[in-house]
């Protein structure tokens, strides 16, 4: 089913301008949800700010023709650095949803990561984009079950259905402390629900002993540890990568488990406050798994300089979050596609005027000394 069609106002030209304007369009129960960060949402704003932070140094008078941003991601050749990032729930920003968001990546070449939280069901957006031409890859995002046989229920859907990859989500055991959709009182209206889930069983319920904790003792006891790495790659022939990785030896460690690459996220600053801007991660982690390795990463990308900072930090490509939610309130499939298209562009001049004809030559002569250095916190 292809989604209806919508135009987008032509007054966006920017995906911040992508945000304001559904800022003002969406309900506060939505807006919470989509924009809210944790706690004081320090992380969330040092996100965005991190890019801005760092300096470029273009180089001149290089021939550019034949220039391009094509990129070569688990075997398959993309045109563009750029997937969407699995978001829960998109049927809150847009009744086409998650249908509206992977049809719009499909038309713009973008990768695609469906969220274990999809209010769409993974075996739609399968069939709905499967034999678009254009399309980039289909991944699918995995947050683990409280029985491991629904977790592999949901592993052996997405493989039969054609993703090609699983994005195991390790950053969120417990959900963040979000103050915001508190305040807010965000419900999910009955009209919007996992609809991957539907029919799996509650967790039954944990009576703890005096002096257990609810977290330690309830939530957590079904959240994975590096010892089920290899049970999840004894089910899938699917390649593994792990998004949520903040620590340069949690990025050795998935390199040693065998997996196929990792995210380096924050979970858009939506998990723990104050933890560092991914910019500022990123470079740490590149240097400790080495050049070979798969490492993406999101987190405040919002200009076609931001992009480029990020594969000149280290980033074989990036996620895109909330600006792809913003065009998909603002006019749909059509909303989602235009952000898409709009950091494409902005790459591409970005990439001419530091003087770079193709990603490969986007290193850190490109950006400032200075901001490649370890992060204080080391
Ligand atoms: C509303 C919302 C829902 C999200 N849901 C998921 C999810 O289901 N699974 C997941 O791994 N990450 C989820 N994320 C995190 C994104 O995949 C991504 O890491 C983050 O949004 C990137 O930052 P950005 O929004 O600044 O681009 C969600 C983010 C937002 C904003
Ligand atoms: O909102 C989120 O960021 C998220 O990842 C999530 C986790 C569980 C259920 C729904 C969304």
């Amino acid at each position: 089913m292809i989604p209806i069609l919508q135009t987008v106002p032509p007054h966006l030209v920017t995906l911040a301008d992508h945000e304001t304007h559904a800022l003002g369009l969406l309900d506060a129960n939505a807006r919470a949800y989509f924009s809210g960060g944790a706690g004081d949402e320090y992380t969330l704003r040092a996100n965005q700010q991190a890019w801005n932070q760092i300096s470029l140094r273009p180089r001149v008078l290089r021939s550019l023709v034949g220039g391009h941003t094509r990129i070569n991601l688990l075997g398959r050749t993309l045109a563009h650095p750029i997937l969407l990032a699995p978001v829960a729930f998109q049927r809150l920003a847009h009744n086409d949803g998650e249908l509206a968001s992977a049809y719009a990546a499909a038309m713009q070449g973008a990768g695609f990561i469906l969220s274990t939280q999809a209010s769409v069901a993974l075996e739609v957006i399968a069939q709905a984009i499967r034999d678009e031409p254009q399309r980039g890859p289909l991944w699918f995002q995995l947050y683990w079950q409280h029985d491991k046989t629904l977790t592999q229920q949901l592993v052996q859907r997405a493989e039969q259905a054609g993703y090609e990859a699983l994005v195991l989500t390790v950053d969120a055991a417990s959900s963040g402390v979000r103050d915001r959709e508190r305040r807010a009182g965000f419900t999910l209206p009955d009209s919007v629900f996992a609809a991957n889930l539907a029919g799996f069983p509650a967790p039954p319920p944990v009576i703890l002993e005096p002096g257990q904790s609810a977290l330690f003792d309830g939530l957590l006891r079904h959240a994975p540890t590096w010892d089920d790495i290899g049970w999840l790659q004894s089910i899938t022939s699917l390649p593994i990568l792990l998004k949520g990785i903040m620590h340069e030896e949690d990025a050795r460690l998935a390199q040693q488990h065998g997996v196929a690459g990792i995210i380096v996220s924050n979970h858009g600053g939506r998990t723990l406050d104050t933890v560092a801007a991914t910019a500022t991660l990123l470079p740490q982690i590149r240097a400790a798994v080495g050049s070979d390795f798969i490492v993406l990463v999101d987190g405040g990308i919002r200009r076609g300089t931001d992009l480029l900072k990020a594969v000149a930090l280290g980033a074989d490509a990036v996620l895109l979050g909330r600006p792809a939610i913003y065009g998909l309130r603002n006019a749909g499939a059509i909303g989602v596609a235009h952000v898409l298209r709009l950091l494409r562009d902005e790459l591409e001049v970005a990439m001419a005027l530091c003087g770079c004809a193709v990603l490969a030559d986007v290193t850190s002569a490109v950006i400032c000394a200075g901001r490649t250095e370890a992060p204080i916190c080391s």
